[in-house]
């Protein structure tokens, strides 16, 4: 169980959705004067996207660079003058306005002139937008594949001159080529990531600038999903949609086409501008009328506002979890801290976590059955927190008509102040309260059923192991343990977002730490979520003499009694998992997931490929996130191996982990210790013959010895 409420200035909770407009080139000067601009504003739009600077302004600066003629000269560009600007600095407008860097700008040009004149003006735009107040330019993104570090380098050098101004670079989703289309409105692109790609490299070369984001325009035809969601772990501020690639409804009236909708629709969680261009042109064809009414061209505003009203319904995690998306936790320490009775309230809304322990605890007193001698089953509900599985067990021996004793055994004493009411007011005698560790818990009676609910985010990342390990001596030897089993599992990830929210603390334990967070600007790299490891229980390697084993020896299942120092260590776990990668992208840090059978067939899941098929809109636990210090790319064809290991030693638990990358090419394995000494199956496009897996790099230790963070036995 791994949730807290969200701090208030994280409810992010708006239901607002801005759209925006660009009005075409021509009627500029009608949009932007002071009336212009408020027009637009009670026509319905929120703001407008409007050039910076005029063509006055582009005439003056090939002027000056004409008058020039020394080659070796970088002509100085002053500043725009009143004559050479759209708009004048008004507080009541300024925050409707998104400033239009100038598209004739070459600043990844080869000619070292035309780029240093390129960066001249875009400096001196977007600091006269900031001192007009304006928060936001829209920059065109760079003209060519091979001047990125150019145009970058530009972009860095305007965003440390002007600090106040947030940049967004506008950008197409993919290239889009001459191949056949792969379905109705969704055509394959030439190079699907190559796009992504060069905004990969922008921002990394401008160090994740926060002020800097993408303007992302929708194509007419879209690419190929796995390129609809590697944006959408960008951080996108504005989403162009040009009136041209509306349709016309049975009535005529303009709307999308479904595949249309649904990019929106995804992309609206993102809570993106929407700046609607070519408005009068498209309004001009639709009506056959070369002036068409006002009311004719908010056709466009109208169906996106109608858009925003019929967005599907969020599911039960994403209503659980608003205010906390892509925000970072640090993961609960129920064994090391007391948890407040806040804390145990937001977990006890989670219907679907009782609903299965419920399941289980029937099944499993349904097959204990009544004893003979009828004495009642003993259950203990080890952790009771604030009595919720104790009252799952009530409901369940009603139901399988089996009668139970309930120990309710729990370490905080306030919850066991508030369990000791609920007995007071609910339970009565069929329950006994207990004030104790359960790992030093001596009952009266030996127990039949030891139920309990520590499992974190990764499973065993609050301890559950050690605990149930240091309760399991109080059991019968028939006992039955529920949960039964619990097993993490993990995949690659990318995500600019939580990359830079955790480099911007700039602290060492910062990238050394896993966090747990309800993930949405993610994209998961790999095709495949692969298991790390398992704990059972009643634990197959302690003896029925075994004292608290995080606390003193124990047996091995070979027999070998162990000391002291290492007499967890059954609990350590280590696995190397290989990753295949299809599509290039770049790795921020994995994503852990966790399963857990509580009794037979009754189960609980995060991973999102099982969680419907095996505990529905379960809301309790958001996803972990292990970090990786630098960001490691990896191309199309690649793989990645994560190694990670679970450490332990009689006072704490931590984990230590690393990544490598790979890449597949085709070709004959030189017998190299870095080649993989068989053709790899895994890799789809390299296959057909023999692959070499050449290295291509890998990140630090993380967290070594448990340095930067550990769970305290
Ligand atoms: C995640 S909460 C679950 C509470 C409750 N069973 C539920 O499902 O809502 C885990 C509980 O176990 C308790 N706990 C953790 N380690 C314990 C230990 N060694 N002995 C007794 N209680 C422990 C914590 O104080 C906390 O109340």
């Amino acid at each position: 169980m791994q949730m807290s409420e969200p701090r208030d200035q994280d409810k992010r909770v708006s239901s607002l959705y801005y759209v925006g407009l660009q009005p075409e080139l021509s009627n500029i000067e009608a949009a932007i004067d002071s009336d212009g601009v408020l027009s637009a504003v009670t026509d319905g739009y929120d703001v407008l996207s409007v050039p910076i600077t005029n063509p006055h302004f582009r005439s003056g600066v090939s002027r000056i660079s004409q008058s020039v003629s020394d080659p070796a000269i970088v002509p100085r560009i002053s500043p725009p003058i009143y004559s050479d600007v759209n708009f004048a600095p008004n507080t009541t407008y300024a925050q409707h306005i998104f400033g239009m860097g100038a598209t004739w700008i070459e600043l990844d040009s080869p000619d070292p002139r035309i780029a240093a004149v390129s960066a001249q003006v875009l400096k001196h735009e977007l600091s006269y937008a900031s001192f007009c107040g304006l928060s936001y330019v829209i920059v065109p993104g760079p003209t060519r594949r091979n001047n990125v570090a150019l145009y970058a380098e530009s972009l860095n050098a305007a965003l440390a001159a002007v600090p106040y101004i947030n940049v967004i670079v506008h950008l197409a989703m993919a290239e889009i080529g001459v191949e056949e289309p792969s379905g109705p409105d969704v055509q394959a692109p030439v190079d699907s990531m190559s796009i992504w790609d060069i905004w990969n490299s922008i921002r990394t070369i401008c160090d994740y600038s926060s002020r800097l984001s993408v303007g992302l325009q929708v194509p007419a035809k879209l690419p190929p999903q796995t390129v609809v969601s590697r944006w959408f772990a960008e951080p996108i501020t504005v989403l162009f949609v040009s009136a041209k690639i509306f349709l016309a409804n049975p009535k005529g009236y303009p709307v999308l086409s479904k595949a249309h909708q649904y990019l929106l629709f995804k992309y609206m969680k993102m809570k993106p501008y929407t700046i609607l261009q070519d408005v009068r042109e498209a309004t001009q064809i639709r009506t056959s009328s070369k002036l068409p009414s006002k009311q004719d061209e908010k056709a466009y505003l109208i169906y996106m506002r109608h858009l925003h009203t019929i967005l599907p319904a969020p599911t039960a995690v994403e209503k659980f979890g608003r205010g906390y998306q892509d925000y970072l936790q640090n993961p609960l320490q129920p064994l090391a801290d007391n948890l407040e009775s806040g804390t145990y309230e937001v977990f006890e809304k989670d219907p679907v976590k009782y609903a299965q322990y419920e399941k289980a605890l029937f099944q499993a007193l349904s097959d204990k059955g009544t004893s003979p001698n009828d004495q009642p089953v003993v259950v203990a509900v080890v952790g009771a927190g604030r009595g919720p599985l104790v009252a799952c067990a009530l409901r369940a021996s009603e139901m399988a008509k089996v009668s139970i004793f309930v120990y309710a055994v729990e370490k905080n004493p306030n919850a066991y102040t508030y369990l000791l009411q609920r007995k007071e007011l609910e339970w009565q005698s069929n329950v006994e309260v207990v004030f104790a560790d359960m790992r030093c818990w001596n009952p009266t009676h030996k127990i039949d059923i030891m139920v309990s609910e520590l499992l974190g985010s990764f499973g065993d990342n609050e301890l559950s192991p050690e605990c149930l390990d240091g309760a399991q001596r109080v059991l019968k030897s028939t006992g039955i343990m529920i949960p039964q089993s619990y097993s993490s599992h993990f995949i690659p990830a990318m995500s600019p977002k939580i990359f830079s929210s955790i480099k911007s603390q700039n602290k060492e334990d910062i990238m050394n730490t896993p966090y747990v967070v309800m993930l949405q600007a993610v994209d998961l790299l790999a095709m495949e979520i692969k298991q790390a490891w398992e704990f059972r229980h009643p634990c197959p390697y302690l003896g029925a003499d075994t004292k608290s084993p995080a606390l003193g020896p124990h047996r091995l299942h070979d027999g070998l009694q162990i000391d002291d120092s290492a007499s967890n260590g059954h609990n350590n776990r280590h696995v190397k998992a290989r990753f295949s990668v299809e599509n290039r992208g770049i790795m921020h840090g994995f994503v852990g997931y966790f399963e857990s059978v509580l009794y037979r067939d009754v189960e609980l899941s995060t991973r999102p490929d099982t969680i419907n098929k095996k505990s529905k809109d379960l809301v309790s636990w958001f996803p972990i996130w292990f970090p990786i210090s630098t960001p490691l790319y990896v191309p199309d064809d690649s793989e990645i191996e994560i190694s990670i290991w679970r450490k332990t030693d009689n006072r704490k638990v931590w984990y230590e982990w690393s990544v490598e990358t790979f890449v597949l090419v085709p070709g004959r394995p030189p017998g190299s210790h870095d080649m993989d000494p068989m053709p790899s199956a895994s890799s789809t496009r390299a296959s057909g013959g023999m692959t070499k897996r050449i290295r291509l790099g890998c990140s630090k230790l993380h967290n070594l010895g448990g340095k930067y963070s550990s769970m305290s036995l």
